[in-house]
């Protein structure tokens, strides 16, 4: 790559035809007066990554915390995975959550606990006895798939902060996610490290067609890892297109973000 050149977003798969994965239907909560969401609606492609666009406190992580059961909207309906959200109990919410994965900001990793010991962490859960003989085998795997393949037995404190994004990821990946929601993956990185994770986010959806929620403010991320773009703007999805198409977009609040 020249300097200056910047790279393109790898190709895409096409997955408007493919099955809905995720339905947000006509979604409000409010806290008091205070309105956040009001009637929004979304849907999410197998294999598809769509990001999701917002000022600060316009309500991506109340979204993000109703769509995992962890906030109860006052109307509308989540569906994930073909399950209406609202008609589950905890225990089937929490299978539900182990078919979804999450990277926070925060990457959420055990200082105490080696590389190993963290991504064989979230495989203790006692429906996923069966995968335990396999232990070995997949947290090989998904090191590999993070390019990290010889750090298990490092503690997080040994890694950059790149490094421990991948192992996050990595953690993510080791409980094959139907659907990985991201939080911020690129926010504390510097530009060069961003570009890698957002190209990882890309080499994940194609090699296991994971779809995708992906809350960014990074617009150089949003612009290699989006399919589709959605912005969250008065409660509800204000916009939604291409990069291309809400970049060109002709009302200031749209194309303001890509300015
Ligand atoms: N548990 C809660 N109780 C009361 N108000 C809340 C609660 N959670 C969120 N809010 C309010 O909802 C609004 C949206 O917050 P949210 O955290 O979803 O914003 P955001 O878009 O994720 O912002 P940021 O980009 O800064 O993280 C804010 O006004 C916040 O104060």
């Amino acid at each position: 790559m020249s300097p200056g050149t910047l790279p393109q977003p790898a190709a895409a798969p096409a997955p408007r035809n493919a099955e809905v994965v995720l339905t947000l239907e006509h979604i409000s909560k409010s806290f008091g007066d205070n309105h956040v969401l009001r009637d929004f609606s979304l849907e999410l492609h197998r294999g598809e990554n769509v990001v999701v666009l917002g000022k600060s406190g316009s309500g991506k992580s109340v979204l993000v915390k109703c769509m995992i059961g962890l906030l109860r909207p006052d109307a509308g309906r989540i569906t994930v995975l073909g399950q209406d959200i609202s008609t589950l109990d905890h225990e089937e919410m929490d299978q539900l959550r182990a078919r979804l994965g999450f990277l926070f900001q925060s990457n959420a990793l055990y200082d105490s606990m080696t590389v190993r010991e963290n991504l064989v962490f979230p495989l203790r859960r006692q429906w996923l006895a069966d995968r335990r003989d396999q232990e070995a085998d997949l947290v090989q795997q998904a090191l590999e798939d993070v390019g990290l393949a010889d750090t298990a037995n490092k503690l997080p404190a040994e890694l950059s902060g790149g490094q421990r994004k991948r192992i996050a990821l990595a953690r993510t990946l080791i409980l094959q996610p139907e659907i990985i929601l991201y939080d911020e993956p690129t926010t504390g990185l510097d530009p060069i490290t961003a570009r890698e994770i957002s190209a990882l986010i890309r080499q994940v959806q194609q090699k296991y067609n994971t779809a995708a929620f992906i809350i960014s403010h990074d617009m150089d991320s949003v612009r290699l890892v989006a399919d589709r773009v959605a912005l969250l703007a008065e409660g509800g999805c204000y916009a939604q297109g291409t990069y291309e198409e809400l970049a060109r977009h002709e009302d200031p609040r749209v194309h303001d973000f890509f300015t």
